[in-house]
């Protein structure tokens, strides 16, 4: 790992400074970064919320969450002192216009103690419908000025249809330049997602067979055990397809896919992800429920627990239509991908937390070995476990031991995780990047808007009617669920795959 001290100082504001993500994921970020000495010299955090809160007990609180959430453990003491006394609470409503002249006291006074003017950082932690209100908040307080070193980060989801979406980068580049609005997909800075791109482009041995020649199908699953976590009310409003597909999906799809960039350097990586993701076909608002399936969790067992279903969730209506899982069949008109389905699903309260994508090789049963290929031996197909497994698996056939022609099956096995000590969670990469103003990882407002156009014709389709909702018990593996009737191919346990729904 490369040690960089930032010499210019930074004051990071968490607008939502109280709140899910700012304990579970930013302020471990943040303090990891200070360990391990990517910081910059000089900087300060000022959460902010409206929770009652003196700065003594906003450390305490963070410390507490820190323990329990940061991928370092439970900080000692000395280091949570250096790191604690540059943190500051501020007590304010973000609605209210009258707070931001009291939050620009607090970075002044901040800035005095540097001796000079911060980079000035605005993350936004917090629900998509204040996005608008604090970003105009931040540009008339004059908190902002228009120059690069000045940022504001989104959170995602980014909008809540393709024309909001489209609506909020009108607003954001209204008041900041492209340059300055870094908005986060955190798996973007998961290090196997990555790695997608350096597998397929830094290796003669995938780029000659990845197309619709040699791939017969794509799979790329993200399953989670955990349920809403308390974000009930939150998740009534997105559901699985806006809170997963729409962006962590999409991305990786665009990755697995995409055109190789001219050099691996951001513009030139978007722009080949927007134009796959243009590629892929708009599913017919008629033809959905043929590519699409939709599901809730009810109650169920996991890890030998007992869990409520998601209609008893906190702040979930009894009435609630939203899905926990979704599976979609897309496919690609392009040259590369003409005919192949590529099968994306994610979904809450599931058996394990699984995240790979397989690329499944066409079938060799017609080569020279036809007499004896089949019984066990099976397609090549190439596995790559994101989280929590990090390894690439290449399935091969190859000789039976012994006197005779037979073959067997065996793997090829890359651990990304066992060469690689320093493995930083998502958000330090981002937030790396972010304070270093690489916008390599983030996403552009055109990536944002095409991935709303791939799924529009879904809610177009799914506001029409819910009586395609189904629920399924939890604690079920992602195997077992309902798959759309349109990915039909031979490959191995995609055969076993059964109904499970009730
Ligand atoms: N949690 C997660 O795992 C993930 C979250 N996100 C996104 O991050 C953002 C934040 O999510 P999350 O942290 O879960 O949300 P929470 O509901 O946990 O937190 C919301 C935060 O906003 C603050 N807040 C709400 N209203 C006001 C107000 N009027 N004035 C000042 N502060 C206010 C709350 O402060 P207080 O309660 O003190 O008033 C709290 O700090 C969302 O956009 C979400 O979609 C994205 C990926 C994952
Ligand atoms: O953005 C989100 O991601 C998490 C899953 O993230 P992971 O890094 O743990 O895979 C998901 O639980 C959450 O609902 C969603 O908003």
């Amino acid at each position: 790992m490369e040690k960089r001290k930032r010499t210019v100082p930074a004051v990071i504001v968490i607008f939502g400074g109280t709140g899910d993500l700012a304990k579970r994921k930013l302020i471990p970020a943040l303090y990891n970064l200070y360990l391990d000495g990517r910081m910059p010299q000089n900087f300060q955090i000022i959460g902010l919320g409206r929770t009652d809160l003196e700065n003594s007990a906003y450390r305490e609180k963070l410390f507490n969450d820190l323990s329990v959430f940061s991928r370092s453990g439970v900080p000692s003491l000395e280091e949570w002192e250096g790191f604690a006394c540059r943190l500051y609470y501020f007590r304010s409503s973000i609605e209210s216009f009258d707070s931001y002249s009291g939050l620009e006291e607090k970075i002044e006074a901040a800035e005095i103690g540097f001796g000079e003017r911060s980079d000035r950082i605005f993350y936004l932690s917090v629900a998509p419908r204040f996005i608008a209100k604090v970003t105009e908040n931040i540009k008339l307080a004059g908190l902002a000025d228009g120059l690069d070193h000045d940022r504001i980060i989104i959170e995602k989801p980014f909008g809540h249809t393709k024309t909001s979406a489209v609506e909020l980068n009108e607003l954001l580049t209204s008041s900041f330049s492209e340059k300055q609005i870094y908005r986060i997909d955190h798996y973007l800075g998961k290090e196997t997602v990555q790695n997608i791109l350096s597998l397929r482009f830094a290796n003669a041995l995938f780029e000659p067979l990845w197309n619709a020649e040699y791939i017969e199908s794509v799979d790329i699953t993200v399953a989670e055990k955990i349920g809403v976590e308390g974000r009930g009310s939150y998740f009534e409003a997105a559901g699985a397809l806006k809170d997963m597909i729409q962006n962590h999906l999409l991305q990786i799809l665009s990755m697995v896919a995409m055109e190789s960039p001219d050099i691996i350097e951001a513009e030139h990586i978007r722009d080949r992800k927007v134009e796959l993701l243009k590629a892929i076909r708009r599913i017919p608002v008629e033809e959905v429920r043929e590519f699409v399936v939709r599901g809730r969790y009810g109650s169920g067992t996991i890890d030998g627990k007992d869990v409520v279903g998601y209609l008893e969730e906190d702040g979930v209506h009894q009435d609630s239509i939203t899905e926990t899982y979704v599976a979609l069949n897309f496919f690609i008109d392009n040259p590369r991908w003409a005919g192949v389905p590529f099968f994306l699903r994610t979904g809450k309260r599931l058996l394990e937390k699984s995240s790979s994508v397989k690329v499944n090789f066409r079938n060799q049963a017609e080569g020279p070995f036809r007499d004896i290929y089949g019984g066990d031996q099976l397609p090549n197909r190439l596995l790559i476990n994101l989280q929590p497994g990090t390894d690439i698996r290449l399935r091969l056939n190859a000789k039976k031991p012994g006197v005779n022609t037979g073959l067997r099956t065996a793997e090829m096995i890359f651990d990304f995780g066992a060469d690689n000590q320093y493995s930083p969670e998502a958000y330090e990469t981002l937030i790396s990047d972010m304070l270093a103003g690489d916008p390599s990882l983030f996403m552009r407002a055109d990536q944002v808007n095409e991935a709303w156009d791939v799924i529009m014709p879904v809610l177009d389709a799914w506001s029409q009617g819910s009586d395609d909702l189904l629920v399924y018990t939890a604690g079920i593996a992602p195997e077992e669920l309902i798959i759309p009737h349109t990915y039909r191919t031979d490959i191995d346990e995609l055969t076993s795959r059964c109904l499970q729904i009730t």
